[in-house]
Parts: C-alpha cells; structure tokens; sequence
C-alpha cells in the first residue's frame, strides 16, 4: 500500500523549474531510492514531500495526508534527516537527542536508540567533535527519534569513507528490518543497488524512469560489455560491423566492446578469424550505472 504519493509535483525557483511534473508512489515498508545527478531536484522533492517547501502544483500526500495543511501530522509520521548545520555548534550528541525527542508525543528511548546506532559513548561528545561518520549516524537518530513511520534520508553517505558508508548501508537495512518506510535521495549507484527495493530516477527535474534496480537493468535489454587488450593489430571496423555489437571503443590499450545477445561468441570469432590474440578477456553484465547512462545520457560520480 502506498504511504507517499506524489502526482504531477511542480516546483519552481523563480523562473527555475527544479521539478517538472514528477509523479511516483512509496509503498509502506520499502526503501525507496530517489537517484540522479547534482541539481536533477532530488531534494526539492523531498522537502516538498515534508512539507518543508510548497509545490506550486501536484498533489503530495504522506499516510493520506497533506504535508503543509497537515503539517503537525505529517511530522509525527515522518522523520527527516537534519542538516549539521541545523544543530548548535556546541551541542552535546544526548542533548540533541533529548531535545528532537521534546518535540515528539511519544518518541523512541533516544538512549536506546544511540546505543543501536553504535553511539552509546558519545552521550555527552559535542556534535561538532564528532567524525563525519558519527556525525551521519547521529543525523539518522534524529531522523528516527519520533518514531516516524518513515524516515527521509536525503544524500546520506555523502563525504564518508568507503567504510564508514558500508557501515551507514547496514544502518539503513536495520531500519528497514525494524519496519520504518525509507525515502533515500542519493547519487550514489552502489548505495541505489544495494538499498534500494525501488527507484526513481529523476534527471533535470523530470522523472525517467521508477522501477526496482533489477528492473531498470533490464531495460537496457541484457546489456553487456567485453573488454580485451589485443596483443597483435586489430581492425575494430571488423567488430563494429557485427549485429550483436552497439559500440566498440579503445580505452589505450584495451578495446571496449558493448552490445548484446551472444556478444561474446561473436566477438571471440572474430579474433580467431582473425588471429588476434586477446588478453585479459572479461564479460561484464550490464549493471544499474549502464542503466542510468542509457535512460538519461549521463553518468554520475562514484
Ligand atoms: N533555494 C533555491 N533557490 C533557487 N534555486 C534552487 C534552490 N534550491 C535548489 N535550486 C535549484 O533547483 C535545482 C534542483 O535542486 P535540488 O537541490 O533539488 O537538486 P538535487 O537533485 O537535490 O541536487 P544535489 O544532489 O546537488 O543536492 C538546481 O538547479 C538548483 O540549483
């Protein structure tokens, strides 16, 4: 069942339009993933989604109800994700906690709660002192505090190390598992395919495509894509010329060959036909980064 619906959702800044009639549904208990580039109006979406910013036409509804005439509603249900620069710069992690739980009818033991995201020994740490780790982890308490039915998780990862980011990963699928709807805004491929049941993929305001990672992968019609260093002269013309073959590229030494169907067969024939020897010879399976590449031209950082 959907918890958040979102229909024709128009925002402008000025004459700017950050989002252009952007439509999806957030069913309850998926992590559903909002994915694009830097100023594709990911997080536009989202404040609207929390009523933090008025859409100027569309409809938003969270659990039913309206995020701005149902304000006070809509924000014991929804938890959002703060920015650090919302907290007091000497702010102690427990008094954050205790005073995000003061908003709250009934929220969550904040104590309990920093011990499940590993925080129970930075109580009384001032915010500002913390990693940029901890400094997310505390962020998703906050986020979690009132005991939303869904948190809102807006560009999470963002400037953490590779492994303070798994570690986040597993945060998410422990909220996930306790049965809190996520809305995860990213730009990250990996995070989108690791956490994501859903995505939509919203590029330049518009909304591309909403499909699980899976699904979007198979949009791009079983992709794949053979990688070789020929180790005497090859004619690429010769596999470009092949039905199963979209592209074929060099990358300095290597030659890069996209397409589909049997790809591989194709292409090994015609090394052997033409005695090209091939080194180092990997098939890869298109994945969710080729995806994106197809359905909006572009690429993201990774
Ligand atoms: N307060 C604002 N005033 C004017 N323009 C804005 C404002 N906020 C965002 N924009 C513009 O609207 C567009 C969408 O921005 P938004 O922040 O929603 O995108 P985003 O996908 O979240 O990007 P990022 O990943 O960079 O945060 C961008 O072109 C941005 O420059």
């Amino acid at each position: 069942m959907a918890i958040i619906e979102v229909v024709d959702l128009v925002k402008r800044y000025d004459r700017k339009v950050a989002v252009d009639g952007v439509s999806f549904s957030v069913d309850e208990g998926e992590v559903f993933g909002i994915l694009g580039p830097n100023g594709a109006g990911k997080t536009t979406t989202v404040e609207c989604v929390e009523g933090l910013r008025a859409a100027d036409s569309g409809v938003i509804r969270v659990d039913g109800l309206d995020p701005r005439r149902d304000r006070d509603a809509v924000r014991e249900r929804l938890g959002a994700q703060l920015q650090s620069s919302e907290l007091p710069d000497r702010i102690r992690v427990g008094e954050a906690l205790a005073l995000y739980a003061s908003f709250y009818r009934e929220p969550a033991d904040w104590r309990e709660l920093l011990g499940l995201l590993g925080l129970a020994d930075q109580v009384r740490t001032e915010y500002r002192k913390l990693s940029g780790g901890q400094k997310q982890r505390v962020s998703i308490a906050l986020a979690l505090v009132g005991r939303p039915r869904i948190a809102v998780l807006d560009e999470l990862t963002t400037g953490l190390d590779p492994q303070a980011r798994r570690d986040t990963w597993g945060l998410v699928e422990r909220v996930r598992d306790s049965g809190v709807t996520v809305v995860l805004v990213t730009h990250f491929m990996a995070e989108a395919e690791r956490l994501c049941d859903r995505l939509a993929l919203i590029d330049a305001g518009r909304l591309v495509a909403v499909d699980s990672p899976a699904g979007l992968v198979a949009r791009v019609d079983g992709g794949q894509t053979v990688r070789f260093r020929p180790t005497t002269p090859l004619d690429v013309a010769l596999l470009a010329a092949l039905p199963e073959v979209d592209a074929v590229e060099r990358r300095g030494p290597q030659v890069v060959v996209t397409g589909r169907g049997n790809l591989l067969h194709a292409v090994t024939s015609v090394l052997a036909r033409n005695q090209v020897v091939a080194a180092d010879l990997r098939v890869e399976q298109a994945g969710l980064d080729d995806a994106f590449i197809r359905l909006t031209g572009k690429t993201l950082p990774e």
